[in-house]
């Protein structure tokens, strides 16, 4: 057994979004948002399940706030839910929306926590997409305003912002695959709504410094790890063409100020071209003081003519499968955060996502020994030294997810919290992952 130790000033944290977590759909003025509408559209969504409730955080934040306490968490990570701040996106401000978030940062920071807020996890108002959402332009003024009017209210208390969660899945995910809100499937309206993200992101960091708030802002990325099979130039383009779908279409311009070459002449050949406008580049690769990874999982992929949009297809390598059925590659992250740091530089480097999904049965005592889900977070956790130790900038870890909540198209059937969540009484129960993370926090490290 070898000891792990993380250094002193390691961020551990947990991390939720607002419409996974919250219901309340329809309190206090809060108006609709894509995800109600989508979650109630007819087969998208398992068994029709729906935010309606989800875990009433609305109403049980001060439960949240006790279980992040007693897990000893230094930073806790939620989103903020435009609809309720703006209920038809812009206009005039919902103060019993802001109320409610006022609640929880002080409850968090009475708590000894820090807010870390995100400011778009997914939940557009349904408004603003009745208005073609963010494939038309107008959505950047009024993701600037909704963000301006948190930044003021909040300057001081909250100290870390991030912009976007997951630009990849509010763009490709979810306009040209479809499987998430508002489930369109066209190559040309994903990579416009990508391109608008990213120069909404940049000019919600311009607003950041002109209005001199405290603290640090930054975005959140999805990287997902995905290597040649073999080592024929085939697999290699292909497989380097699905890593940049996910990774440096978004990566690239946060950080260069380009999109990269390959894929725009690979998604020009689709159809596809981008929608950049004079001064777009420059202000989406704003100096950022962090860039959030979310990671879960990578994988191996090879050329297969007309497989998908990248003539590629992923080779079965015999990894364990999480219940998403996504492959368990711990050391996944320590590659692409390698990567990342060698192509993109120094900025600091926050986990702001990591964790798995697996069945959890909940015993006669309320507990739920969830063995594999340890596994996971103990591997990865290696990882993340691994990383430290090899003087990548990783300077804290948020674990997916505090609690069981709304898991998008999969309904509440996946579970990937460390607390369980009785979706029928809304209680809450620790998982054995919990009780394994907060030991790893209180010692700053773990017997590998
Ligand atoms: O799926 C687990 C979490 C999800 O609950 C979070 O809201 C979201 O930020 C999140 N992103 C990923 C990674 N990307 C992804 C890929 C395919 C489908 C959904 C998400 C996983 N997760």
């Amino acid at each position: 057994m070898a000891r792990i130790d993380f250094p002193k000033d390691f961020v551990w944290g947990t991390a939720t979004a607002s419409y996974q977590i919250e219901g309340a759909w329809q309190e206090d003025g809060r108006g609709p948002s894509i995800w109600d509408t989508f979650s109630k559209t007819p087969g998208k969504v398992f068994n029709g399940d729906n935010g309606d409730v989800a875990c009433d955080s609305y109403h049980r934040y001060e439960e949240d706030i006790a279980l992040l306490k007693k897990l000893g968490v230094k930073a806790y990570r939620f989103s903020i839910a435009w609809p309720r701040i703006f209920p038809q996106g812009t206009g005039e401000v919902n103060e019993k929306g802001l109320d409610y978030y006022r609640k929880v940062v002080d409850g968090l920071i009475a708590a000894g926590i820090e807010p870390c807020v995100t400011l778009y996890h997914w939940d557009l108002p349904q408004a603003l997409q009745d208005k073609g959402g963010w494939d038309n332009r107008d959505t950047i003024d009024a993701f600037v305003n909704y963000s301006e009017v948190i930044f003021k209210a909040f300057n001081g208390k909250i100290k870390q912002w991030i912009t976007f969660n997951e630009t990849w899945c509010v763009s490709f995910l979810s306009n040209y695959l479809g499987l998430h809100a508002p489930g369109n499937t066209d190559l040309q309206l994903a990579v416009n709504v990508a391109h608008h993200c990213m120069v909404a992101h940049g000019e919600a960091v311009k607003k950041f410094r002109e209005l001199g708030i405290e603290g640090e802002i930054g975005t959140t990325h999805n990287l997902y790890w995905f290597e040649p099979y073999s080592t024929s130039p085939e697999d290699a383009a292909a497989a380097r063409r699905n890593r940049a779908f996910n990774n440096e279409w978004f990566m690239e311009p946060t950080f260069k100020g380009t999109y990269p070459q390959f894929l725009v002449d690979w998604f020009k050949g689709k159809g596809a071209e981008v929608p950049i406008l004079p001064g777009d580049m420059e202000t989406i690769s704003q100096k950022i003081d962090f860039i959030g990874v979310n990671f879960y999982s990578g994988g191996f992929g090879r050329y297969k003519k007309d497989e998908g949009l990248f003539d590629c297809e992923e080779v079965q390598v015999g990894f364990d499968k999480t219940y998403m059925d996504w492959n368990v590659y711990a050391d996944g992250l320590y590659k692409v955060l390698s990567w990342a740091h060698e192509e993109y530089g120094d900025t600091p480097i926050y986990i702001t996502e990591n964790g798995a999904c697996y069945e959890d049965v909940l015993t006669e005592d309320n507990r739920v020994h969830d063995v594999l889900r340890k596994e996971y977070f103990k591997k990865h956790f290696i990882q993340c030294h691994r990383l430290i130790e090899s003087g990548v900038p990783l300077k804290g870890y948020f674990a997916w997810s505090l609690l069981d909540n709304f898991e998008w198209a999969e309904g509440y059937r996946k579970r990937f919290g460390i607390v369980y969540t009785n979706y029928e009484t809304l209680e809450r129960y620790p998982k054995d992952s919990y009780y394994f993370i907060q030991d790893v926090i209180k010692n700053n490290g773990f017997e590998a």
